[in-house]
């Protein structure tokens, strides 16, 4: 007989929070039992999202981990910064297995959260027993997890793009500079300024340049596969689409490498994990090419003349960026097969 496990969701009134509903109506296994809001409970989140109507008809609940405990097993915390830290001692207490979506449990260093963060970092005991759900590097131990830290947008596109090549050696992982492009739904439902459709069309903009939050959750797991300290340059853009990241990286070789020995290396690393694609003969992806989907497309360029190889990889932030990984990590959680619930074809053009 097969398990059906009971989902809430906090923070379902977010872009992150509205695409878990949407990929787990498809779920042969899971149940969305709660919608809960901080700022609109009582109300039918279709009332707000009217896509979901006759899909989750459920009213949205308040943030009361007993209440949650009484519906749900799970709870996926699509929450801001800041808020996941506070709430999850509370459902880990009431039994519940707890899925962040937020960056508050990644970082295992407590002062690194609070520079990089600029707020509260979570208690160190839970830090500790967060996992992080990269799950084609740290899939073994996320089975049986009971608190996972799902990782960035960006840090996901980047460090599967890395991970293999600077385990192998075949780069120099000092030598990495980073450069990625995020559409604007990566920035939340929330409104601001700089994500205004006047100030975003047909406008390409640097920001948080070596200031943002991601660099020491891409450095600590570089870091982890070349086995010392790593510190890279990592560069965010906003592009005028809604879905997407591009990570294209550059990294100087340790040796003579033709595109091939990275097409093979690659897919050696990354054999049986279905979500990852490697492009072969000199190819490389484009952000359509995963939109709507769980995959990371990854391709190469090696340039003989400057020694060097760029790596590009592409994923959609709200899918593998982040509604698509948790389930992933919610399916390997469970003992599941990862791809349950996420066989999606790319939606194109
Ligand atoms: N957007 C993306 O591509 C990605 C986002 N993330 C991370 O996932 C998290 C969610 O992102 P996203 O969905 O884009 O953000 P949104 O801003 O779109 O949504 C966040 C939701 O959190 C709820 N919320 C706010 N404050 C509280 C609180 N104190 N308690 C409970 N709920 C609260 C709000 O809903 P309500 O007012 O109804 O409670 C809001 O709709 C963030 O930490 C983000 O950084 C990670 C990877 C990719
Ligand atoms: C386009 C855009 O603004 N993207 C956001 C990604 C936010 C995010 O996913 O934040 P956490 O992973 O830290 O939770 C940013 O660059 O800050």
């Amino acid at each position: 007989m097969s398990t059906v496990v009971k989902a809430a969701i906090i923070g379902a009134t977010g872009y992150g929070g509205v695409e878990l509903i949407r990929l787990l109506a498809g779920h042969p296994q899971v149940e969305v039992t709660s919608v809960v809001s901080s700022s609109s409970a009582g109300a039918p989140i279709a009332e707000g999202f009217p896509h979901l109507l006759e899909i989750q008809t459920g009213m949205l609940d308040d943030v009361d981990p007993a209440l949650i405990k009484s519906k749900a097993d799970v709870v996926f915390l699509a929450t801001p910064a800041g808020v996941a830290s506070k709430i999850a001692p509370s459902l880990l207490a009431e039994g519940l297995k707890v899925i962040d979506l937020s960056g508050d449990h990644r970082l295992k260093d407590r002062a690194e959260y609070e520079t990089w963060y600029k707020k509260e970092a979570a208690a160190q005991e839970y830090l500790d027993r967060a996992v992080f759900g990269l799950c084609e590097v740290y899939g073994d131990s996320v089975r049986g997890a009971d608190l996972l830290s799902n990782p960035g947008c960006f840090p996901t596109a980047t460090l599967l793009g890395l991970v293999p090549a600077v385990k192998a050696g075949m780069i120099d992982p000092a030598s990495i500079v980073i450069d990625a492009k995020s559409g604007v739904s990566g920035a939340g439902r929330g409104l601001s300024l700089g994500n205004h459709y006047a100030e975003i069309n047909e406008n390409f903009k640097a920001y948080k340049l070596n200031k943002h939050q991601h660099i020491p959750e891409i450095e600590q797991v570089l870091s982890d596969a070349a086995g010392k300290k790593i510190v890279t340059t990592f560069s965010t853009h906003l592009v005028p689409m809604t879905r997407g990241i591009m990570s294209t990286m550059y990294a100087t070789m340790n040796g003579t490498y033709a595109n091939e020995d990275f097409v093979s290396q690659y897919r050696n690393y990354y054999e049986g994990r279905h979500f990852v694609r490697i492009r072969a003969n000199g190819t490389y992806p484009a952000t359509k090419e995963v939109a709507g989907s769980n995959y990371c497309d990854i391709g190469f360029a090696v340039d003989p003349r400057t020694n060097r190889v760029t790596i590009v990889s592409v994923i959609d932030n709200l899918v593998k960026g982040a509604a698509g990984q948790a389930i992933q990590n919610l399916n390997l959680m469970m003992g599941w097969d990862e791809s349950l619930g996420l066989n999606f074809v790319p939606v194109y053009p």
